[in-house]
């Protein structure tokens, strides 16, 4: 590493369908965000390990001697095929002060930290001395995969560190993607940051933190989107929080307690990814009204199975309201319970309804948007 170290960033996510059937082994469809997660990673001093997480209002440092003394401790294999251990993070909860239930942001986000750096080290070399400042472009928990942005940045960071993967700039270079197999090592870190942080993560959110682009996943295999037409989305946030781990636990327990209503829900809003999936590809490239009403239909029909689901929220309830009433469609995307909607905007809708639809959303509290670009 330079002495001026290293700048590490990677994207949220928009889920455009399947969220939580993924969870189950379902398809989901998700593409990369112009938002970002940045980390910046430079040599430490005094055999000390820094972070910084203005996001989470979070500065810590430990001794390096002393993270290595508590890796040792931790008695277990690491390996980006396993789980963390329920006793492993009961350990390093009593290490960093944390709740037994943590599940404020700071504390998963110290939890996913030191997880993976003793994890990482271990299986690599020494805990490094190094100086790491996590920030972002993305609101944290409003279901644009924050969380997933920065497990990735962590992983890429702390492999870095350890020097299991390669420094991707050559010479003259101001940026780089690191080579494929390390871009999967990387992914599989943070995969396991995500298992912190969410619990029973899919994989989806660190895919696209990590691969970026538009793409499908399933049970582990990603595919890129053949082809992605241009497609304009307002994605606006109710501000209400929400846990991802919470509402994630809460449609395992749902689907426990009624497997017969809850399975075909799932395998519904499955066959709404595969159907979405086709209608994509089959479009071209440039807007064309045409291919909308299909669209628009799968929007709203996953939107009531997401709330058969028990991920629903009145904010978004209202979200969908006020939209519908100026022609448009909308759903939640990620977690849901809060978080963010998304709404389809057709090329045919008018600069003048997407406003109006737009402020009448502030004037419901919804204060926050911004169109992306598929
Ligand atoms: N920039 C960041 N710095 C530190 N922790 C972060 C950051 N972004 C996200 N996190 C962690 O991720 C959690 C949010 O994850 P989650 O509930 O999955 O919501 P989402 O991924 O939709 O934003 C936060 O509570 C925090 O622990
Ligand atoms: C609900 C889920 O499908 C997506 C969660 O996304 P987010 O953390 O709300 O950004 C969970 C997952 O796929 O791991
Ligand atoms: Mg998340």
């Amino acid at each position: 590493m330079s002495e001026h170290g290293l700048l590490v960033s990677a994207p949220g996510k928009v889920i455009l369908h399947g969220e939580h059937a993924v969870v189950h082994g379902k398809a989901a469809l998700a593409v990369a965000l112009g938002l970002r997660t940045f980390l910046r990673l430079r040599p430490g001093g005094g055999e000390r390990l820094r972070i910084h997480l203005p996001g989470v209002g979070v500065r810590r440092e430990w001794d390096v001697a002393e993270l290595s003394a508590l890796r040792g401790r931790l008695t277990a294999d690491f390996d980006e095929s396993k789980s963390p251990g329920v006793e492993q993070l009961d350990v390093l909860k009593e290490f960093a002060g944390i709740a037994a239930d943590a599940s404020a942001p700071d504390s998963l986000a110290i939890l996913a930290f030191l997880y993976m750096c003793l994890a990482i080290s271990a299986k690599y070399g020494d805990v490094p001395s190094v100086d790491i400042a996590v920030w972002s472009e993305l609101p944290t928990g409003a279901g644009l995969g924050s969380s997933a942005a920065y497990a990735v940045c962590l992983a890429a960071a702390l492999l870095h560190a350890c020097r299991a993967i390669s420094c991707p700039l050559k010479d003259g270079e101001a940026t780089a993607r690191w080579p494929e197999e390390e871009m999967s090592l990387i992914n599989s870190w943070a995969f396991q940051g995500e298992r912190v942080i969410h619990g029973n993560p899919s994989g989806v959110d660190n895919a696209v933190g990590t691969w970026g682009g538009a793409l499908r996943y399933q049970s582990g295999k990603i595919t890129s989107l053949k082809r992605v037409p241009t497609l304009r989305i307002l994605l606006t946030n109710t501000k209400v929080p929400r846990s991802t781990k919470v509402l994630v636990a809460g449609v395992k327990e749902k689907i426990l307690k009624f497997p017969a209503i809850m399975n075909p829900v799932l395998d519904s809003i499955d066959a709404i990814s595969q159907e979405c999936q086709s209608v994509l590809e089959a479009m071209p490239t440039n807007p064309s009204p045409e291919y909308y009403p299909v669209l628009e239909e799968l929007f709203d029909i996953n939107q009531h199975h997401l709330n058969v689901i028990g991920v629903g929220h009145p904010s978004l309830d209202r979200l969908c309201r006020v939209t519908a009433s100026h022609g448009l469609h909308s759903k939640l995307t990620g977690a849901g319970g809060g978080g963010c909607g998304i709404t389809l905007l057709p090329p045919d809708a008018t600069p003048l309804a997407v406003e109006a639809a737009k402020r009448d959303l502030c004037a419901c509290g919804c204060a926050e948007h911004c169109d992306i670009l598929g």
